[in-house]
């Protein structure tokens, strides 16, 4: 089943430069897709216009067959549950005068109408937060600190516990080990794996590394110039067929 349809997206911040030229592919249930390219090259920009955070120009978003992209923010509330996104900088995403079990709860708070848990169950707000902080694999004495006081690792943890809170079908992961020492990437990587797996999710993965995009994804999208030059699954990625500019991107790895 395709759990997201992108037909001919374009998105531009200036006249006559297209941060996001025309861009379509489709996302399978279960999957984690990935999408590499250079700084600037429109990466995140995709990535916030098909998650309905920055309006588009043209073309359609389609989310399990339903088309979103002229969606009004009311209609648009249930499928803001459905898709998540997971931000390269975790520090940024947290409040800092929030305890994180107050981070924790506050996606909950705002679509518990809407959830119908299958994985997380709600008997008590500290049972809840005791399920997810295990979810990610941390202490359950974490839940009573706050993020300055927590690792940056730990803290990405937190950031990924509240995407999954309210039981997404798909999580859009930007850059999301970009900020963390070699050991917590992986460590960060194999959480993810196994989440998608447990969960039943679905990712759109972005990243510089084309090591853990070919290890994390089963297909991978390349992006020059606002454009989506290449396509092939990750088995193909050494393949004489690749896009001149794949191989470029190879080489610098
Ligand atoms: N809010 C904005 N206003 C104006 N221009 C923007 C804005 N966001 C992005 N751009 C421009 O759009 C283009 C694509 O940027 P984007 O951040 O999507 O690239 P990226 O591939 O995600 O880069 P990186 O890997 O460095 O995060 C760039 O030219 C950038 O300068």
């Amino acid at each position: 089943m395709t759990m997201l349809t992108i037909k001919n997206l374009t998105k531009s911040y200036q006249e006559g430069k297209k941060a996001v030229d025309h861009v379509s592919f489709g996302l399978n249930k279960g999957e984690c897709l990935g999408l590499v390219g250079e700084s600037g090259c429109g990466k995140s920009t995709l990535a916030r216009c098909l998650l309905r955070i920055e309006p588009i120009d043209s073309g359609s978003i389609y989310f399990k067959g339903e088309a979103i992209e002229s969606l009004d923010e009311r209609r648009l509330h249930p499928y803001r549950k459905k898709m998540q996104i997971v931000f390269q900088n975790p520090s940024a995403a947290l409040n800092p005068k929030l305890k994180i079990k107050e981070s924790l709860i506050d996606p909950y708070a705002q679509f518990h109408k809407e959830l119908t848990p299958s994985h997380f169950s709600f008997t008590s707000k500290d049972a809840f937060i005791k399920q997810l902080l295990e979810a990610v694999e941390l202490p359950a004495n974490l839940a009573d600190k706050y993020p300055h006081e927590i690792s940056g690792g730990q803290r990405q943890r937190v950031t990924i516990a509240r995407a999954i809170s309210i039981e997404p079908e798909l999580i859009v992961l930007d850059e999301p080990t970009a900020s963390l020492d070699v050991i917590s990437q992986r460590a960060v990587l194999t959480l993810l794996t196994k989440l998608r797996e447990t969960l039943n999710l679905s990712y759109l993965f972005i990243s510089h590394d084309l090591a853990a995009v070919s290890q994390m994804c089963q297909r991978i999208l390349v992006m020059k110039e606002g454009q989506l030059i290449d396509q092939f699954s990750s088995d193909q990625l050494f393949s004489e067929e690749r896009h001149s500019y794949t191989k470029e991107l190879i080489s610098i790895f």
